[in-house]
């Protein structure tokens, strides 16, 4: 499968008056063409800044500090803050929580996606429009017509996600990260949001990247998941192989924390022991070995990523 995303080595860090936090480290992975590639672990591991870091939507606090992201050839860590903006636009897009608060309260729905289509694919007032109904119908508003001329507040938080995942795949973007897109919806309408994702990455051969704390929704909506742990990807594995044989400690725990796959949200915060501090200046090599029953001590030797078995990396000297 050709990549679409490809990490690598890819640090960021964030200047605090308390000290600098080193949110993530050396973080690596590729997605492919319509491929469905979920990010867990538990609040602070660095999911969501590796989502605004690859779009360039970090805070001034926040810096890059190494390695490459490359999006269909083009180095998203090299790119110029317009070039960024352009591409955010156009070639990868990103939806997440609360989608209520990312519209426009003010505008009528269909006039938003309308916005995208002429910014970005240059269409005319008219086609923009009718290119909108068309994205409301694809994400299944019912009667697209009529409905493009209401204002958020209008619409259920369901339809809001519908709205906003037609304004983020209205330029058919090569990339979409979807952060944690389903949580505060009811059950129903999670899975519909995300079938329409599912759908839409099908039929335009869109990469994906999954950003949740729910192993039991990346288990089933994802052909691959890496696991952070502390701004480390500890594991990142075909699903199905990690479901089954999971191989870093962390993953081993994080499984037996979700009662089944298809079970209901996942309790990752039963996971004994914290997250370490990211401000230490004298962080392990592993940043998992305070909490690990498997360590030993070469484990304070370093850290590095390994191939464990075909499609199967992980971050671990002792592996289950
Ligand atoms: N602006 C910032 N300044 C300082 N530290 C930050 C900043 N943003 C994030 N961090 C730190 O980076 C680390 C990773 O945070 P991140 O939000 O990516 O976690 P997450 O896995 O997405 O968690 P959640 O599921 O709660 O969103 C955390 O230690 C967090 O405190």
């Amino acid at each position: 499968m050709s990549a679409v995303l490809d990490v690598s080595d890819f640090s960021v860090e964030f200047r605090t008056r308390s000290g600098i936090v080193r949110a993530l480290d050396r973080v690596a992975f590729t997605v492919g063409r319509g491929e469905t590639m979920a990010l867990v672990g538990e609040s602070g591991s660095g999911k969501s800044v590796t989502a605004y870091a690859l779009l360039g939507l970090l805070d001034a606090a926040g810096k890059i500090t190494q390695g490459r992201a490359v999006l269909e050839g083009v180095d998203l860590t090299a790119a110029s803050p317009g070039e960024l903006a352009r591409i955010r636009g156009k070639r990868a897009a990103m939806i997440f929580q609360n989608p209520r608060a990312a519209l426009n309260p003010i505008r009528p729905i269909g006039q938003q996606i309308a916005d995208v289509l002429r910014r970005h694919a240059g269409l005319s007032k008219r086609d923009a429009m009718a290119g909108a109904i068309d994205m409301l119908r694809q994400v299944g508003i019912p009667d697209p017509a009529r409905r493009a001329s209401a204002y958020p507040f209008e619409l259920s938080g369901g339809m809001c996600q519908r709205v906003m995942i037609a304004i983020a795949v209205a330029t058919r973007p090569a990339l979409l990260i979807a952060d944690e897109p389903t949580t505060g919806l009811d059950v129903t309408t999670q899975a519909v949001v995300m079938d329409i994702v599912a759908k839409l990455a099908s039929e335009t051969g869109m990469a994906t990247i999954l950003i949740t704390h729910d192993l039991a929704l990346a288990a089933e909506r994802s052909a691959r998941i890496a696991v952070m742990h502390a701004g480390h990807i500890v594991e990142d594995a075909a699903t199905k192989t990690l479901l089954a044989n999971p191989r870093h400690p962390y993953t081993r725990r994080l499984l037996a924390a979700t009662p089944t796959a298809a079970g209901a949200l996942s309790a990752l915060r039963s996971i004994p022991g914290n997250l370490p501090d990211l401000r230490r200046d004298d962080l392990p090599p592993c940043r998992f070995a305070a909490r690990c029953d498997r360590r030993l001590p070469g484990c304070d030797a370093g850290l590095v990523w390994r191939d464990i078995a075909p499609a199967q990396r992980i971050a671990c000297w002792n592996p289950t």
